[in-house]
């Protein structure tokens, strides 16, 4: 998979040369390439952004600078991915389905946004995808970029050592919350763990998980409990 990073701020992008990203980069598996937006602008001083039409306080970058350098960078296979608190949700299930494309895009805006004229341009000519990580605001793309690249990269064939571990967590395939896990010492600050996770019989320790799974997802996340399929709980399930 090749993944390009577009930011005013590439330096932001450098924990990527880190851990599992980093080797799966090393190894090839993962050709992520960062840029300079401002490598595309033609002045002196490599504007990016200028005010708003219309008014209103901070900046808005140009469309053309950015139509410089996604003409470039986007071809017939790249998805174009923009961070946004106006996008749609960013889920596992978006991770997983873009862990199957050739080519992701993922432009980081800054100020006030990316010019709406970009997305729209583009998306007359290929995949587009404004996604929110949640309802909060940042300064900018990047650190979206960041998750997107992580959570994205983790999921490629080869990248994570023991790929049993991807199947048991949160937001996994049974859409629930991870259950709770623990280690030596089996007491620690006058705390146990639980017996049943000692016992060797698994399964009792298979049941045990996925009841806490359920519980601490009723707890914390009732609205995917809402979402699971009446066919994923089974007949214990529903007696919790
Ligand atoms: N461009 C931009 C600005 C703020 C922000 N917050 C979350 S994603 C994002 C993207």
């Amino acid at each position: 998979m090749r993944i390009d990073v577009v930011s005013i701020f590439p330096e932001y992008l450098a924990p990527l040369e880190l851990s599992l990203v980093g080797k799966a980069r090393t190894s090839g598996l993962l050709d992520l390439r960062v840029h300079d937006l401002r490598d595309w602008t033609s002045d002196r001083h490599r504007t990016v952004d200028d005010t708003p039409f219309g008014g209103g306080a901070g900046m808005v970058m140009r469309p053309d600078v950015w139509g410089t350098a996604l003409d470039e960078l986007l071809d017939d296979d790249a998805h174009l991915l923009v961070p946004t608190p106006s996008g749609e949700p960013f889920t596992q299930r978006t991770a997983e389905a873009l862990a199957g494309e050739r080519h992701l895009v993922l432009a980081c805006g800054r100020y006030e946004g990316i010019d709406a004229r970009v997305a729209e341009h583009y998306r007359a000519r290929g995949r587009v995808t404004e996604f929110s990580l949640g309802d909060y605001v940042l300064n900018g793309g990047e650190v979206a970029a960041l998750v997107v690249v992580e959570a994205v990269a983790r999921l490629l064939p080869g990248v994570v050592g023991n790929p049993e571990s991807l199947v048991e967590e949160s937001h996994g395939a049974a859409g629930l919350l991870e259950y709770p896990v623990y280690t030596k010492p089996p007491a620690w600050a006058g705390l146990e763990v639980p017996e049943v996770l000692l016992s060797g019989h698994h399964a009792r320790i298979a049941r045990w998980r996925r009841d806490t799974a359920l519980e601490r997802t009723a707890a914390r996340r009732p609205d995917l409990i809402e979402a699971l399929p009446v066919d994923e709980l089974d007949k214990h399930d529903l007696a919790l």
